[in-house]
């Protein structure tokens, strides 16, 4: 596992594009030969998708070849439902760079049939040749897109329902008023990540300082389901400055002291 250590939040979301952009670059994405990469929502990744789109602008890399999964979507929100996690990736990233809309794939939360809906997305992952490159984020209790704690680590694409933290956090996307924050969700599971070829996952703030510590200071344990990719044989976590607070001094000195090594990746 890798630990990147960034001063800041926009530090991170600078290394984590440059490093997707490096990825699909290298990786000689042509029409034989699409990239698969795996995506979040939520704040964090924010910066990561504005970087990226001046990339693109920038004619430094292209969408053109490559076919995404997204990670999860509320059940019972319409696409063009302005909180919906469509709505958010059109908004946010699809819109502005040059994908071809037939290579996005997100949940669909209005389905009436979540388990075919799920097997299906499942199906599309593998057809597709596996998920190369898989971006994640947390939640300040550890959940990887929407694994709750106690979520089966070896758990696939199906339907959860959220627990009261995570329609907490949630709820200021919706006016603060938790009766309107969807209390289901279609996810990937935690093997549906974890059988990706490698995976990121940007980690920032003090409010995810403990779920970076048992994320990788203590065991792996189904309560914090980022802790999987401790078994993943090619993981990495960029986290800035704030989110290391709760890790020991010797384990931050020890991450700082490869970053000369590290900063080679994104170069
Ligand atoms: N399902 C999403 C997660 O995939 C995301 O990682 C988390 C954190 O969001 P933020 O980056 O806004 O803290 O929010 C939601 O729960």
């Amino acid at each position: 596992m890798k630990l990147i250590i960034e001063e800041t939040g926009s530090d991170v979301a600078d290394f984590a594009a440059k490093y997707v952009r490096k990825r699909i670059n290298e990786f000689g994405a042509g029409p034989d030969k699409y990239f698969v990469l795996g995506l979040p929502t939520g704040s964090t990744p924010l910066g990561m998708y504005k970087r990226l789109i001046e990339f693109y602008k920038a004619g430094t890399v292209s969408f053109r070849y490559v076919i995404t999964f997204n990670m999860d979507e509320y059940v019972g929100l319409p696409r063009d439902h302005p909180e919906s996690y469509h709505s958010f990736m059109f908004n946010n990233f699809f819109r502005h760079i040059d994908i071809e809309p037939k290579n996005v794939h997100i949940l669909n939360g209005m389905t009436n049939d979540a388990k075919k809906e799920c097997e299906n997305y499942e199906r599309m992952i593998k057809e597709a040749g596996g998920i190369e490159l898989f971006v994640g984020g947390i939640g300040p209790d550890g959940h990887v897109a929407f694994n709750e704690p106690g979520s089966s680590l070896s758990s696939r694409t199906r339907i959860k329902t959220l627990n009261a933290d995570t329609i907490q956090a949630n709820a200021r996307f919706f006016g603060g008023d938790l009766s309107q924050v969807p209390t289901q969700a279609l996810t990937v599971g935690v093997q549906t990540v974890m059988d990706a070829r490698e995976v990121m996952i940007l980690i920032t703030g003090t409010h995810k300082a403990l779920a970076l510590h048992m994320a990788i200071e203590c065991g792996v344990n189904h309560m914090w389901t980022v802790s999987a990719f401790q078994y993943h044989p090619l993981a990495m976590f960029v986290a800035d400055e704030d989110a290391t607070l709760e890790l020991k001094v010797k384990t931050v000195k020890y991450f700082k002291g490869l970053m000369g090594h590290h900063r080679k990746l994104v170069e």
